[in-house]
């Protein structure tokens, strides 16, 4: 089988769509290699002392590994002086980040979640890095955090890693969703997965099932009717798996099918969920859409919902479109 590198891939995309213009395309480059040096660390663990706790919060009153920092920083060093970016934000920053005057800048805005899945850093489960790419508004003089705020639709790229027993690479331009391993040997990202989709229909669902006493009614009816099995009016049985890291339930989710679920519910009404819609939620949502799947937030597709701020959190129903129809027609009734 020829091997097509990421570059190759992107070099193609790029002469066929036109759809990656060269800044996009190395923007794109630094942030897998960021990927393969975060990829090399996770990997080192206890040898590499980035397990454990950094002893510090984030902006959302998280408490911070040390490996969520040193992914922080691998990404921020990687991306500051490439010249394609204005600024970058983070889930572990408060604001944002514009290119340092020192370098030169560029014309796109870079989101992320340097490393997902932060309770399972020191278990070694599989954790992950997740990205979006915007186009910075025409004009910008400064970045400020309202250019960031843009709805998930006008993402011109995202993607993900997952930290693993392979680590790969998913992405997307707008034009299908390939997945890229990481060739530990040659340290190359080898294209393995051309143009993944999602199975619409499915029978397994993941959701944080402790949190069950304080779902509200559409997400409770709808849980329930899965769980009732051949037997109750879904007429089939279902399996479930929650992994704690999105990345890996969602890289499950493109693989076999299936819907994810991090609903709103009634401990925190003003906080529709925990994830965030800006660099979890719209990144995931862009892919599984390209992947001919459907996230909503109960309510309206998420890559629809206007940001109000940077950190903003979401409900997120994800996966096989039949079934993220299902409980979103639920929760209109
Ligand atoms: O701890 P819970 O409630 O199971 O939540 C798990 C969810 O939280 C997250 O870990 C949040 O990501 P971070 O580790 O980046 O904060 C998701 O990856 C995952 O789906
Ligand atoms: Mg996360
Ligand atoms: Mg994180």
């Amino acid at each position: 089988m020829k091997r097509v590198s990421l570059t190759q891939y992107l070099v193609e995309e790029q002469r066929l769509y036109n759809n990656i213009p060269a800044e996009l395309r190395l923007l794109i480059e630094v942030v897998a290699r960021s990927c393969k040096t975060i990829s090399h660390a996770v990997g080192k663990g206890a040898l590499g002392e980035v397990l454990g706790s950094a002893g510090s919060e984030n902006v959302q009153g998280e408490v911070q590994k040390k490996l969520d920092i040193i992914s922080n920083e691998m990404l921020l060093e990687a991306n500051e002086w490439g010249g394609h970016l204005a600024a970058m934000a983070s889930e572990e920053m408060e604001g944002i980040h514009p290119i340092p005057n020192r370098y030169p800048k560029g014309e796109y805005l870079l989101l992320f979640d340097p490393l997902d899945g932060s309770s399972n850093i020191d278990v070694n489960v599989s954790i992950g890095t997740i990205f979006s790419v915007l186009k910075a508004p025409d004009g910008m003089a400064e970045p400020t955090e309202k250019d960031f705020l843009q709805c998930g639709a006008k993402q011109v790229a995202a993607g993900y890693a997952v930290y693993g027993p392979q680590t790969v690479l998913v992405l997307t331009t707008g034009n299908g969703v390939n997945c890229f391993t990481l060739d530990r040997e040659m340290g190359s990202w080898v294209l393995t997965q051309r143009d993944m989709k999602i199975p619409a229909e499915t029978k397994e669902f993941a959701i944080n099932a402790s949190n069950a006493r304080h779902w509200y009614p559409p997400v409770k009816r709808y849980v329930d009717e899965m769980l009732a099995g051949e037997t109750g009016v879904r007429q089939k049985n279902f399996n479930m798996r929650w992994i704690a890291s999105m990345v890996a339930d969602v890289h499950r989710i493109l693989n076999r099918g299936g819907i994810f679920m991090y609903p709103a519910d009634a401990r925190e009404p003003d906080k529709p969920g925990k994830l965030r819609l800006m660099y979890e939620a719209n990144p995931m949502a862009f892919i599984v859409e390209q992947a001919g799947g459907a996230a909503t937030n109960g309510k309206q597709r998420i890559l629809d919902v206007q940001p109000q701020k940077l950190h903003e959190r979401v409900a997120v129903f994800l996966g096989s479109r039949s079934e993220v129809e299902r409980v979103t027609s639920y929760h209109a009734e």
